[in-house]
């Protein structure tokens, strides 16, 4: 039997009015380097052309109307191997280079492969920080610093939110706060984080599922430290009050409908149960798992992991636009993402 919940499939068009529209690109992994595959050999990797890819979404959302409000980049930007041939800086360049034809705003997540090539210092100096777009509003205390009185920013999570209209909210979130990858080893993150991995997964290859009750503990996922959920909480309770609406953006899908285990965030489960405890949160979005996918949960929370350019073929293309009405999403996407419309559960 179909449960799908009559309000799930709003229509492409209908009579709701639009407010505003942004772009969506993932796992772009440029380097300039011939194809490769991915770590089971099943899955090709363009890591040059998705330069290429990037150019031509850059393109097309030129060529959209003024209400293209600004563009959601959800990590990845440049593959991890650019770190073994000394190309991060110049890879980097390069991609932002396509980036500033953009005439509109771009929020950058992080993903793993930002922490192959570069240290949390040099994230949050670097352009990839995009947090100067952050809104201001006061919060309770648990936003109004991070981690402990004194933290360096070593130790720092990188998270922020915005409201491109009134009545919608966008909150970025840091899902390698907990994460060997990028921090230094004298953290207590870095300390932590190990401690919890090596609980989690036994094998020697930190990498590797093999024979995991939860497969999500892997190197190459992250997690979410309590003081960012706490924050998370409070920024939920903001827009709850304000009946606003609220798009929640990381790097690593949160919920198994929408990914495999393999790719999840490694405390999904303390992201969800703050999601659910709040109204406002239609819909997370998500890339790292290149192949894509799409679930909508028990309390109506679209969960969209976008597929990965990298994996891209030339000839196609894997990037959208969301166009935001005041009753649904609805996703214009490019060749292998497909359009479709997410509606709003009435009580949202
Ligand atoms: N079973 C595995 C899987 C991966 N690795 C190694 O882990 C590193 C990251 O893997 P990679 O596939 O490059 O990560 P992505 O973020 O691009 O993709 C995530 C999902 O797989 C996409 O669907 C890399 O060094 C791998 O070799 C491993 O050792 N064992």
């Amino acid at each position: 039997m179909d449960e799908t919940p009559t309000w799930r499939r709003g229509s492409l068009t209908g009579n709701s009015e639009l407010c505003f529209s942004f772009g969506v690109i993932a796992d772009i992994q440029y380097a300039d380097l011939e194809d490769g595959y991915n770590f089971w050999g099943s899955r090709r990797r363009y890591y040059r052309h998705s330069l290429h890819l990037l150019q031509s979404a850059v393109d097309e959302w030129n060529k959209e109307d003024s209400q293209l409000e600004f563009v959601l980049q959800l990590g990845d930007i440049i593959d991890g191997f650019n770190a073994q041939h000394k190309t991060s800086e110049s890879a980097l360049r390069r991609v932002m280079n396509k980036f500033k034809k953009l005439r509109i705003p771009i929020h950058h997540t992080w993903g793993n492969h930002e922490l192959y090539n570069f240290t949390r210092d040099y994230l949050t100096q670097s352009e990839l920080n995009s947090k100067s777009l952050e809104d201001q509003i006061f919060l309770g205390s648990a936003a109004s610093g991070q981690d402990s009185p004194g933290a360096t920013a070593e130790e720092h999570y990188y998270a922020y939110h915005f409201s491109p209209v009134p009545k919608f909210r966008f909150i970025l979130l840091d899902a390698y706060d907990l994460s060997i990858l990028g921090r230094d080893k004298s953290t207590q993150k870095y300390q932590d984080s190990l401690k919890l991995l090596k609980e989690k997964n036994p094998n020697e290859n930190l990498n590797s599922p093999t024979g995991l009750a939860e497969p999500q503990f892997v190197e190459f996922n992250g997690g979410f430290s309590q003081t960012q959920l706490d924050w998370f909480n409070e920024v939920l309770a903001f827009s709850d009050t304000n009946q606003e609406k609220v798009v929640v953006v990381g790097h690593i899908p949160v919920h198994p409908g929408s990914s495999e285990s393999v790719c999840l965030a490694w405390n999904y489960k303390d992201a969800l149960s703050v999601i659910h405890s709040h109204q406002c949160v239609v819909c997370f979005l998500a890339g790292h798992l290149h192949d894509g996918g799409y679930y909508l949960d028990s309390h109506g929370v679209h969960h969209l992991t976008l597929e990965g350019i990298v994996e891209t073929p030339p000839e196609s293309h894997a990037f959208g636009t969301i166009y935001v009405y005041d009753d649904k999403l609805v996703l214009k996407g490019r060749e292998n993402l497909h359009d479709d419309a997410y509606s709003f559960k009435p009580d949202k």
